[in-house]
């Protein structure tokens, strides 16, 4: 029973550490389904559908389209938590992760994914169509499997080939709409396929010391962190061109094209500064500004979409 005590509820002391606890799972959840990086692929899955020829399925049913891409995108996380675990607790960035800690145990987490993975799966079977269905489990098998459990320990290409599963949301927002592949959206794809490694290597540079001691061959402790700057700045000039692909074959506009120049203008320019005097400060500032700059660039394809000049 709740006592009232100058207006405060008092719960019983069973009741807040209930309450304490749940709180505590549900972030770990949240940790563990990699929660923002979910979010940004369900935006870049959501410009996909948005950009696809209308074929009036309403609102309700796009919603849960792209909730069914996130729940899978989620899964694919949190089973990269489980397999990588052992990995997790040799790095000083990922050693308090829930799984690496041991606060949540494997069978537990393999569960939660088992859960939102079937969950996820039905949504698109349902609402969507079974081609978006069996693209996803790809992702999942692509991301979780193919980059986590083997790419990631044996080729410091990992992330080039691994990064094309975390590429495909604006494709399966786009199939997912019209039940077809088309040539548009994979330019989409190309661009995230583009952006992926100077994203993570920017990052990779700055925590090349845990990569070593995990033992993990990533580039820049391969092939020398001076190597690694500079396919930095070659895939940024890459992504720049790759960007002005959708100007280019008419499906983005004026907007679009100012806005993907500006971006790429900003990405070259910190990538070049990586390059000429970086240190670990500006390989962050160049991974914090990777994450803003694919963000803005797919608001803009969206925006582009309802402003045509
Ligand atoms: C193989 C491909 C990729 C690799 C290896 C990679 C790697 C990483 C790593 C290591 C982090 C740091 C996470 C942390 O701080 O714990 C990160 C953060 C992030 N990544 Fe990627 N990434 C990839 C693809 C993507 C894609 C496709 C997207 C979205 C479209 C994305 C969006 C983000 C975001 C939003 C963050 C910030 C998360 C946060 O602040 O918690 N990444 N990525
Ligand atoms: C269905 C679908 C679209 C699946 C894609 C799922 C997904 C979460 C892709 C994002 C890629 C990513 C965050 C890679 C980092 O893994 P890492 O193990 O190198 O990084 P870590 O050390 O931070 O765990």
């Amino acid at each position: 029973m709740a006592l009232i005590i100058d207006k405060k509820i008092l719960l019983p002391v069973n009741t807040q550490s209930l309450i304490s606890r749940t709180h505590n799972l549900l972030q770990d959840y949240l940790a563990i389904s990699k929660f923002k990086v979910v979010a940004m692929l369900v935006l870049t899955a959501w410009v996909g559908l948005a950009l696809a020829p209308d074929v009036g399925r309403g609102m309700a049913v796009q919603f849960i389209s792209l909730l069914g891409i996130g729940l899978l995108s989620a899964a694919a996380a949190v089973i990269n938590h489980v397999v990588d675990s052992e990995i997790d607790s040799k790095m000083a960035r990922t050693r308090h992760r829930p799984v690496a800690k041991g606060r949540l145990s494997k069978i537990h987490a393999l569960s939660f994914a088992a859960v939102i993975g079937v969950a996820g799966f039905i949504m698109l079977m349902v609402w969507a169509n079974t081609l978006t269905a069996i693209l996803t489990l790809f992702a999942l098998v692509g991301y979780a499997f193919v980059y986590t459990s083997f790419l990631k320990r044996a080729t410091p290409q990992n992330i080039v080939i691994g990064g094309l599963a975390g590429a495909m949301p604006p494709l399966l927002g786009w199939v997912s709409e019209t039940n077809q592949m088309a040539a548009a959206p994979w330019l989409l794809v190309m661009i995230i396929f583009t952006w992926t490694p100077p994203h993570f290597w920017a990052l990779a540079i700055a925590r090349k010391s845990d990569y070593e001691r995990a033992k993990i061959p990533m580039l820049p402790v391969t092939h020398g962190i001076d190597f690694c700057k500079t396919c930095v700045v070659a895939y940024s000039v890459l992504l720049a061109v790759v960007c002005v692909l959708p100007y280019l074959i008419g499906m983005s506009g004026l907007i679009y094209l100012i806005g993907a120049c500006v971006l790429n203008a900003v990405f070259i320019y910190k990538a070049a500064k990586l390059k000429i005097a970086g240190n670990d400060e500006t390989a962050m500032d160049l991974f914090r500004f990777s994450i803003i700059h694919l963000m803005v660039l797919f608001v803009i394809l969206f925006i582009d979409k309802w402003l045509p000049l």
